[in-house]
């Protein structure tokens, strides 16, 4: 008789996956490699932004107080005493009815608190009029007024976007505490599988599933270590499996791990002695996600179901492996959209339909992505987003507004849809 397995709801599936993360490890990028990994040191201002006043404009520098009075009817005129580039300083301060040229970026002379902008000085040969008064600190860009010294701007655990990295260029880190990335290995069970370049044979089917997860892992940022796949052969599996394990942070398989024959995965958790977390989880699909660990480290046996198999990656192993990292975004990005189908067969686990989701017109929209059975690849492909359905007797309608996972964010749009 078939064990019966007790399914765990997701959320309570996911807690007692993220209570078992180890702690992570930090190493230092140069900040030309920085882009894509975590920070593992908060970003912290060196010196005020910009570190001096400075003119946001090409223009001339005065003293706003000698500017007071001046309109249409009654211009005020500037000497020329100076000029300032950028990366220049100001030879010295201001006198009454002074001014130097300055170009933008360039730093203000010690008393002058206001920038003429070209467009506003009426040049002749000895210098320029204006015919409106200067408030003081007008067209100035202030020493600070970006970032303070010693502010915290970025917290750790963030990941170092182009942004992340122009702040961290700014404040001179050559160099920055990054988290270690996890050593992922991956391999595929099923005595049915061929090499991508292999020919179609009776009863055989090429691996996806370890292609797909490699990509899932690498839209992380997380290089894998491929085991390639192994026949549904206890022992061999076993000692791929113990041996994978020995060299990497965290073993991903797929297939084998449901009620079947040749499912191997439970007999190999139980010899190896790894503890498993979660066999059952009600969701849909990918209900045969099951996690165990081993010595502190995570194998996420994933479902051989293509879209099981994606889904059990992004709503589990996603998260754990960010939170190894130290991530404190580690769950996909999430909102709400208006379901524009029908979808009427209720079911009493939590659905994760692979759906096209959109912000064309008022309202963001979302549909499903075609054939979208546990086995499909199709819909994978068709997808930009998972829709969240919450399990019970009921059926969803037309209209209904449902919660939306976005498993990428790199994806643009076919055409520029802006007027
Ligand atoms: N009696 C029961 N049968 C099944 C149950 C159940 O609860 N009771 N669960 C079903 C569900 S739900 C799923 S999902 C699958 C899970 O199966 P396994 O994880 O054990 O995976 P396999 O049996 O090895 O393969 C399932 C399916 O996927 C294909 N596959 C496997 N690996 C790959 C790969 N690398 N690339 C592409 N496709 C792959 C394989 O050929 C099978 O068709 O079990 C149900 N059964
Ligand atoms: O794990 Mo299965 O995918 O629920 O269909
Ligand atoms: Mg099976």
């Amino acid at each position: 008789m078939v064990q019966i397995r007790k399914p765990v709801a997701v959320k309570e599936a996911l807690e007692l996956l993220m209570a078992h993360v180890p702690a992570p490890r930090a190493e230092t990028a140069a900040l030309a490699d920085s882009y894509g990994r975590i920070l593992a040191e908060p970003v912290v201002a060196s010196h005020d932004v910009p570190p001096f006043h400075r003119a946001p404009y090409d223009g001339f520098a005065i003293r706003s107080e000698d500017s007071g009075g001046a309109g249409e009817h009654r211009r005020i005129s500037f000497r020329v005493v100076g000029h300032i580039g950028a990366g220049q300083m100001p030879a010295r301060e201001l006198g009454e009815g002074e001014a130097v040229r300055i170009m933008t970026g360039a730093p203000l002379p010690p008393n002058a608190d206001a920038v003429v902008m070209l467009e506003q000085a009426a040049e002749d040969g000895q210098g320029f009029a204006i015919r409106k008064p200067f408030r003081a600190w007008e067209n100035v860009s202030l020493r600070g007024e970006d970032a303070r010294a010693g502010e915290v701007l970025v917290e750790q655990g963030n990941l170092i976007h182009p942004g992340v990295v122009a702040l961290l260029a700014t404040f001179g880190y050559a160099s920055v505490r990054v988290a270690r990335k996890p050593v992922v290995g991956l391999m595929t069970t099923g005595t049915e599988l061929l090499r991508v370049h292999e020919p179609l044979a009776p009863g055989k089917i090429r691996d996806s599933n370890g292609p797909m997860i490699a990509a899932q892992l690498a839209r992380l940022g997380i290089p894998s270590r491929s085991y390639g796949f192994v026949r549904d052969d206890l022992d061999q599996a076993f000692e791929l499996v113990r041996r994978a394990l020995r060299e990497t942070d965290c073993v991903i398989t797929t297939g084998g791990v449901s009620v079947g024959d040749y499912d191997y995965l439970p007999a190999i958790y139980e010899r190896l002695g790894a503890k498993v977390l979660f066999n059952k989880v009600a969701m849909r699909p990918g209900s045969v996600t099951t996690v165990a660990v081993w010595e502190g480290k995570f194998l996420f046996g994933l479902s051989g179901n293509p879209s099981a198999c994606y889904v059990g990656f992004e709503i589990f192993a996603r998260p754990a492996l960010l939170r190894m990292m130290g991530s404190r975004k580690p769950y996909l990005p999430h909102t709400q959209a208006v379901l524009t189908e029908d979808f009427t067969k209720p079911n009493p686990f939590t659905r994760f339909v692979r759906a096209v989701y959109r912000h064309d017109g008022s309202r963001p929209t979302v549909a499903p992505a075609g054939f979208n059975k546990s086995n499909a690849v199709s819909s994978i492909a068709r997808s930009n987003a998972l829709m969240v359905l919450p399990g019970g007797s009921r059926g969803f309608r037309r209209g209904a507004i449902v919660d939306v996972l976005l498993p990428g964010t790199e994806e643009g749009e076919a055409e520029w849809r802006i007027p």
